[in-house]
């Protein structure tokens, strides 16, 4: 047995769960200035109909909110008194500031639930949010406790439409495999928001969604300026149970089409490329037919090998990877269709990675799936080796 089979996570049944019942949860990063704030602000001021709870790690400049602050204490934890606050706002919103983001103040603002049917935790620009989304996604100790309140509904990233490329290529707050921080936020959002578009060339955005979509081909971009985005976009998206949104250029182009200076996509990408490095990150894109049961089964196997045990089954571990990069996947995703008609999702964050089956009958007919399905993958060492070995399983 490898030292490999000791990390290798539990996954676990929410058959028990009342999925109706769970409040979803959003997490919100983004590069230092970005205009996390301005969104946050921007949705705890506007009439919009929502009851959201949102955490902060400070409040910032609420002057201009209206708002009765209130304090909230447990008999079971007298300290709790004064160290967290809520704020119930005007437009039925609730604003609530932590000190850090973890599962403690989570549940201290469970207490009100039924205040609010959704919740917005904002990290700081330098965090990671591939360590908070497996928190609120799957693992032993969530699916008994807050699991059972809250279901993580996707990531969101909000990028400077100004300075995102230059923090994109000069990213150097690096972790153990070299990633960036600002690479890592955008590799592991489902929705990425491009700001301060006031601000930028039109060239300048263009390039910088092209760099967005080299990491991340497939989360959707909304250009924004101060925030202010159809909240549809960001909110109840279910990203971690629906598939993938279909990118129209996935498709091979059914009539030529002529450039102008009007087009929003990068000239520079052959249609059906499917290979994209930035600094070390890369992204993977690899479609599949509908699969016979054989194939299913060796793509969950190929799975196991690339996300638990980071090498391909080709080479047995990964220190026979050799001269090969370190292989580590940090996000994946992927829609497939089974010969009985069977449509399934897979998700991961890291290694931890599931692959549901869709309900035919409430879903699928508003889904439209596309009997070709796909497998993204983003992370470090995501090279032809890894792609050959991808589409030998469906073949
Ligand atoms: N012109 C312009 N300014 C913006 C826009 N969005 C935000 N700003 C300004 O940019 C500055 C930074 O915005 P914040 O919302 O504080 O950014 P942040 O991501 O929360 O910043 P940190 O928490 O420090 O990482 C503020 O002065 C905002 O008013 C925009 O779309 N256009």
């Amino acid at each position: 047995m490898s030292d490999v089979d000791d990390d290798i996570p539990d996954l676990i049944e929410h058959a028990d769960v009342e999925q109706g019942k769970r409040v979803p949860l959003t997490i919100i990063c983004g590069f230092l200035g970005a205009g996390k704030s301005t969104l946050l602000k921007r949705i705890l001021t506007e009439k919009h109909g929502y009851r959201i709870a949102v955490i902060m790690n400070e409040f910032g400049d609420t002057a201009d909110i209206e708002a009765k602050a209130i304090n909230i204490s447990s008999p079971d934890d007298p300290t709790a008194e004064g160290s967290e606050e809520f704020l119930e706002l005007a437009n039925g919103c609730l604003c609530c500031s932590i000190k850090d983001s973890g599962v403690a103040a989570i549940e201290k603002l469970m207490q009100k639930k039924g205040a609010f049917d959704h919740i917005l935790l904002e990290t700081t620009g330098l965090a990671d949010p591939g360590p908070i989304a497996s928190m609120f996604w799957h693992n032993e100790e969530y699916a008994y406790g807050l699991g059972r309140d809250i279901t993580l509904d996707g990531v969101i990233c909000v990028v400077d439409a100004v300075f995102g490329k230059q923090q994109m290529e000069e990213d150097h707050n690096t972790d153990s495999i070299n990633i960036g921080e600002s690479l890592r936020q955008i590799a592991g959002s489902d929705v990425i928001i491009l700001n301060k578009t006031d601000l930028a060339e039109a060239d300048q955005l263009i390039h910088t969604e092209s760099l967005i979509k080299r990491v991340n081909p497939g989360s959707p971009i909304h250009r924004t300026i101060k925030g202010q985005i159809d909240l549809k976009h960001i909110l109840g998206i279910s990203a971690y149970t629906k598939p993938p949104p279909t990118d129209p250029s996935d498709d091979p182009p059914k009539e030529p089409h002529v450039h102008t200076a009007d087009c929003h996509h990068d000239q520079d990408q052959e249609p059906k490329t499917t290979h994209y490095e930035l600094r070390g990150i890369s992204s993977l894109q690899v479609t599949c037919p509908v699969l016979k049961q054989s194939q299913f089964d060796r793509l969950d196997e190929w799975l196991r090998s690339v996300l638990w045990e980071n090498h391909i089954p080709e080479n047995t571990s990964a220190a026979e990877e050799g001269e090969s990069p370190v292989l580590q996947v940090l996000r994946c995703k992927g829609s497939f269709t089974l010969q009985d008609g069977t449509h399934y999702v897979l998700q991961g964050v890291r290694s931890m990675y599931e692959i549901s089956e869709l309900d035919n009958s409430s879903s699928q007919g508003d889904l439209g799936l596309p009997d070709v399905g796909k497998v993204v993958l983003i992370g470090k060492g995501l090279d032809d080796n890894v792609r050959r070995s991808l589409e030998k399983v469906f073949q």
